[in-house]
């Protein structure tokens, strides 16, 4: 399994970018938990860096850290340009912090919240309602600027912690999980005004959980995993660190998948859970994996075997590796607790050798 840590210099050999956040050695630890063991990142201005990780991995500690809330045990950490330990400030005046929980005050109502913060960056009276009124249209929060912040949806309030955080315009943002609890359409909508911000020429560091938010927004993508960086590049560079690629063989009746899964030897049974909806037995998983590269040669061979085995499943996709595959990959089989395989793996045997991994 791949660990090593993907080199973050540019890929033509140009020179760098201008790093909007770089750490060195980066170390923090909650008495025996050391949560941060040495982290070296490189993010450049005006990039989407993600950060992925398992539940307790350290991301919000390293954001904590990054945005002068708490402090590192060891190493050294810049943030536009400025040291976090020496010039906190500094710091702090470059950067705008949406975090897991949210800065809304639910009492008053969102344009209020907005000239709350407008006070807080110590804007003229004229020019806090001038920037709140330019981002309540921004985040479509015009009709409910004026009702309590509680009344607001999980996604409107998340618009409004965002857009009062641009009140001090930062030129980099830290994203804590932007779009957790937030339901499809209101993810989509973040992941646009994210991109805007971007477009202008912001720099954001988001956490997530969402592996397709990373896939979707991340110009590189690191991998936090046991106090390290388990693996850093692009999305296509990640996925590519690992076999994943499979093609799924789908049954609707159940004799054919089990006279297909006793063909395909080491399949484990149990993983096909059969389920009864209004007395018709419906199986969710009559699924069978089966590795491939997805090659046309490999795909053509596959083909030709299922045929010569009697095999004919009702549908059949090919599966390239995702950022899944990777994270589970990368993190160790206990962050799948709790997403049993709803597939079972087989391998093929007689087959050209290159359709057996
Ligand atoms: N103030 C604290 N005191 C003691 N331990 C802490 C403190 N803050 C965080 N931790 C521990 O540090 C580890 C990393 O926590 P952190 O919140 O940074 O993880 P995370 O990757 O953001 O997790 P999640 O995805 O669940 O938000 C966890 O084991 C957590 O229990």
């Amino acid at each position: 399994m791949p660990s090593s840590v993907m080199p973050t210099s540019s890929p033509s050999g140009g020179p760098e970018p201008t790093a909007a956040i770089s750490t060195v050695g980066l170390r923090k630890s909650y008495g025996d938990n050391v949560v941060l063991d040495g982290i070296d990142l490189r993010i450049p201005a005006g990039s989407v860096f993600a950060l992925l990780g398992p539940n307790g991995a350290g991301k919000t500690t390293a954001v904590k850290i990054l945005s002068t809330l708490i402090t590192a045990d060891g190493g050294q950490s810049q943030v536009a340009g400025h040291d976090v330990v020496a010039d906190p400030q500094a710091v702090r005046a470059a950067i705008g912090v949406t975090g897991q929980f949210s800065a809304v005050d639910g009492l008053i109502t969102g344009e209020e919240n907005m000239l709350l913060m407008a006070d807080l960056h110590h804007l003229t009276r004229a020019e806090g309602r001038r920037v709140t009124a330019e981002l309540l249209e921004r985040f479509d929060l015009v009709e409910a600027a004026k009702k309590p912040a509680s009344t607001y949806s999980g996604g409107m309030k998340r618009r409004l912690d965002i857009a009062m955080t641009l009140v001090g315009a930062p030129r980099i943002i830290f994203l804590d999980e932007p779009t957790t609890g937030l339901d499809p359409r209101s993810r989509h909508n973040m992941w646009q005004i994210i991109r805007e911000l971007v477009s202008d020429g912001v720099t954001v560091f988001l956490t997530t959980q969402y592996l397709e938010e990373a896939d979707e927004l991340a110009d590189r993508i690191a991998v936090l995993n046991n106090g390290k960086i388990a693996a850093e590049g692009t999305a296509e560079e990640l996925k590519r660190l690992i076999p994943g690629g499979h093609v799924r063989l789908r049954f609707t009746d159940p004799a054919a998948y089990q006279s297909a899964a006793a063909v395909l030897r080491e399949v484990t049974l149990p993983h096909a859970r059969l389920r009864s909806r209004g007395g018709t037995p419906i199986d969710e998983a009559l699924a069978l994996q089966i590795p491939s590269d997805g090659t046309q040669r490999e795909l053509r061979s596959l083909l030709d075997w299922l045929d010569s085995a009697g095999i004919e499943a009702d549908e059949l996709t090919v599966h390239t590796p995702d950022l899944d595959d990777v994270f589970f990959a990368l993190t160790g089989p206990t962050t799948a607790t709790g997403t049993a395989p709803t597939t079972v793996t087989g391998t093929v045997p007689n087959q050209p050798k290159e359709n057996a991994r």
